[in-house]
């Protein structure tokens, strides 16, 4: 029997090995962390991650053939295929800081693979790594290898969140990149062997190591940069008259250009597509294409720029102030079927409107408390660090409630702001709450969830990204 063992129980690890699990039952798949919360959680009814149908697929094989351990040397030592699925955060000290992956927690994996290990292994990147890392993870593998023979393959994971469960079970493609050489090419096929018990070969992709590595930063690239394109876009609808929601359409149908990912936004979030651009942006500046490098970084400026214009333009409809204003935040998670909210916009919009002095009263149906208050008073990048590793929050933030529920968040507020497109929200009774707003009563939809039209006949004044402003 197969024995695959994954390092890293996150957002990756947990979902795609247990997908592992589920399609292939004679391989034994063991998730391993160093956190004891995450894998205790893993091994209880409440998982540490909110993922639509991912519970049912750990319960059909958890105690089976999938095994959550904080055992990791065992594990490790006993594998065939280790997949590495740890954080590889963006840089804050030293040489790239602000820019280049920190691959602290990549190295002390390989470093103790190296250590536990007895038999050969083929080693894959899950985690989404600068080009050229699988050269390093080489060296720190083959250094004192006792003998043992090692394989680095790179395995991107193409996943999205709130969509995992579905994106595993039907990817576009499987990418896998591995040496020219015939033990590399014999590896590539082992792990082709595990993922065609439910890919169609055609979209099992095969390539060299360097291409892997570099299709992935690319991947997230052109998929933020394809946001930041109809965001800008959205800025010139609202200064013209035009409504992005038109020009998205009518673009998209262009089949060279396709509709997906043309959604204009208060900004995209999320764990990778800023570390994953900032990441290639160091990596051109290190091969000396600043113009290059200065091309990718824009994506991100557009990102920034999106977010402050929308705090702006909440701060000038409400008369050049919101001090002491209470202004009822929904959503915060950085997209709707998630309660990541790993930089999800919802942080600097509402540092943003704190710097104002606002009172906010928040309401996420997946975002608890502690989270939202974590997250107001960390420092940029802190959050991508095992849990146990992160500073701890010094205070809550005091002009922060969070509520329960939509209606009791917008009570007695002026503005209410819509950060994250949860369905719920197109479905609230706009009616009830304006009657308990204060009025004028204005709303902000950072994600164009409601139809602004009725909002403005039961009374309120609308502000939608890229949209006609409200005359
Ligand atoms: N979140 C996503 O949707 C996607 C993430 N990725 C990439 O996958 C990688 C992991 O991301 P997530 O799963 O979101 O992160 P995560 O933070 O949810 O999970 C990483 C896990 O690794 C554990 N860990 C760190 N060092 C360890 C070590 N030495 N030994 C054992 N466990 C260790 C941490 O405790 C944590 O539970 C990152 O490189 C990310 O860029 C790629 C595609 C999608
Ligand atoms: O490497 C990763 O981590 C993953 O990053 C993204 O997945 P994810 O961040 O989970 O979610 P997306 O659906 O891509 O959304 C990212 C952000 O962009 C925003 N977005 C998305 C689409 C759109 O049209 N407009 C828009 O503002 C979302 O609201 C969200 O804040 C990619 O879609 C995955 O393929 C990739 O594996």
């Amino acid at each position: 029997m197969v024995k695959i063992c994954c390092i890293g129980a996150g957002y990756v690890g947990g979902p795609t090995m247990a997908v592992i699990a589920l399609k292939c039952p004679l391989i034994e798949v063991a998730v391993v962390d160093i956190s004891v919360s995450r894998i205790t959680a893993w091994n209880s009814d409440q998982l540490p991650i909110y993922e639509p149908g991912l519970d049912d697929v750990v319960k059909s094989c958890r105690g089976k053939n999938l095994f959550f351990s904080t055992d990791v040397e065992k594990h490790v030592a006993e594998a065939d295929i280790i997949f590495v699925s740890v954080n590889t955060p963006t840089k804050t000290r030293g040489l790239g800081a602000g820019k280049a992956a920190d691959l602290t927690y990549w190295e002390s994996a390989a470093r103790m693979i190296a250590d536990v290990s007895k038999s050969d292994k083929i080693v894959v990147e899950k985690s989404t790594v600068p080009v050229k890392t699988a050269e390093a993870i080489e060296k720190i593998l083959t250094h004192n290898s006792k003998g043992i023979k090692y394989q680095i393959l790179s395995n991107p994971e193409f996943l999205a969140e709130g969509t995992a469960i579905e994106d595993l079970f039907g990817p576009d493609r499987v990418l896998i990149g591995g040496r020219e050489t015939p033990e590399g090419q014999k590896a590539i096929q082992m792990l082709k062997d595990v993922y065609a018990h439910w890919v169609p070969e055609e979209r099992i992709i095969c390539t060299n190591l360097w291409s892997a590595e570099l299709s992935k930063l690319a991947a997230n690239a052109f998929l933020a940069q394809r946001i930041s394109s109809v965001n800008a876009m959205s800025a010139l609808c609202e200064a013209t008259g035009a409504d992005v929601a038109e020009v998205s359409h009518a673009v998209g149908k262009d089949t060279r250009i396709g509709p997906k990912f043309l959604n204009a936004s208060v900004g995209f979030g999320g764990s990778c597509f800023q570390k994953d651009i900032l990441n290639l942006v160091y990596i051109c500046e290190c091969n000396g294409l600043p113009e290059v490098a200065n091309y990718w970084k824009q994506v991100i400026k557009v990102n920034d720029y999106q977010k402050s214009r929308f705090v702006n333009r909440i701060v000038t409809s409400m008369f050049n102030t919101v001090s002491g204003k209470k202004i009822a935040i929904f959503g915060f998670a950085f997209k709707k079927d998630t309660g990541d909210t790993r930089e999800t916009p919802a942080i600097d919009v509402c540092k943003g409107l704190l710097g104002d002095k606002a009172r906010l009263s928040i309401y996420d149906p997946q975002v608890t408390e502690d989270q939202i208050q974590r997250d107001l008073s960390m420092n940029k990048f802190d959050w991508d660090h095992p849990v146990h590793l992160q500073p701890m929050s010094p205070s809550s933030v005091k002009q922060v409630r969070v509520e329960w529920d939509a209606y009791a968040a917008a009570k007695g507020a002026h503005g209410l702001c819509i950060l994250t497109e949860w369905d719920e929200f197109k479905k609230l009774d706009y009616q009830k709450i304006y009657d308990k707003m204060m009025k004028p009563a204005l709303v902000f939809d950072g994600r164009n969830v409601v139809k602004a039209e009725e909002l403005r006949e039961i009374g309120f004044i609308v502000y939608s990204i890229g949209r006609p402003l409200d005359p």
